[in-house]
């Protein structure tokens, strides 16, 4: 189908275009600032199951020329009050080496290295994550915010797997891990809000849960997701880095986001 960017003609200006609800309600991602806040007491932690995947299985991790993308297994599921989720993929956003800055959702405008997307369906309603994607409660998904500071050797199973996914449409697998060390310790203190997809189609159909506490990764490993990719594939004459592979922030509209936790 189209082919859609983060910059120039085919950057977020221009996904409208060609994908409406991309100029639509609802969009995501936004900013977390105290005056659209509000404290809900009823809001549980959020419950994984199968998220510690055994290396006996194997995830797919590939370049789709947007981001670095990693296949679940449909054994690693949530569950958010009332229905179940199956997880689908995890990807990634993340700035550039000279602007390390490129998280999705930022808290009081402030944006952090990089974010972890985790994307889930609506498994109790819908079959798979193509038709729950279109529907106003098909989807969940958990956004991690990623801080630099040690070395992570959770995060280290992706990263030092990049360099054989240089190029839109390699992919290579690697042996399944616990992906519940890629999501911080506290999973009951997070920011909930109805949103989108944050690229084509956006469709406005996510359950967003972005966890208060990021997860830490060393400078190297960032700079190493920031400088490996490319958005074009191996024999493109005019290769493109995939760096700041974020949208800016959208308009919270009428909504305000709910927090779990009060300081
Ligand atoms: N930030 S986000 O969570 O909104 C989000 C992405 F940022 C992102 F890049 C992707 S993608 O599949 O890697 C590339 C474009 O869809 C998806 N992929 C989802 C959405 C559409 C789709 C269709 C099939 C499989 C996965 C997805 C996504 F949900
Ligand atoms: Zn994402």
């Amino acid at each position: 189908g189209h082919s859609w960017g983060y910059s120039g003609s085919k950057g977020e200006e221009s996904w409208p275009k060609n994908y409406e609800f991309c100029g639509g309600v609802y969009q995501s991602p936004v900013d977390f600032h105290q005056n659209i806040l509000q404290y809900d007491s009823t809001l549980q932690p959020i419950k994984l199951s199968g998220y510690n995947v055994s290396s006996t299985d194997s995830f797919t991790l590939s370049n789709n020329g947007h981001t670095v993308q990693m296949s679940l297994v449909p054994t690693m599921k949530i569950e958010i009050e009332p229905f179940h989720y199956t997880a689908s993929q995890l990807h990634l956003h993340w700035g550039q080496k000279s602007t390390p800055k490129g998280s999705e959702h930022c808290i009081e405008g402030k944006r952090f290295a990089g974010e972890v997307h985790v994307v889930h369906y609506n498994s109790d309603k819908y079959a798979d994550l193509s038709t729950a994607m279109k529907e106003s409660d098909g989807l969940a998904v958990l956004g991690i915010l990623i801080e630099v500071g040690s070395f992570n050797p959770t995060f280290e199973k992706i990263i030092s797997q990049i360099q054989n996914i240089r190029f839109k449409n390699q992919k290579i697998q690697i042996a399944g891990f616990g992906v519940r060390e890629l999501l911080p310790e506290r999973l009951d203190e997070y920011y909930r809000y109805e949103g989108s997809l944050t690229t084509p189609p956006c469709y406005p159909s996510v359950l967003w849960t972005v966890f208060r506490n990021p997860v830490i990764i060393s400078e190297e490993q960032l700079i190493a997701l920031e400088t490996a990719l490319y958005c074009t594939d191996s024999n493109s004459s005019e290769p493109v880095e995939m760096t700041n592979n974020y949208r800016q922030l959208q308009s919270h509209g009428e909504r305000l986001v709910s927090v779990s936790f009060r300081e």
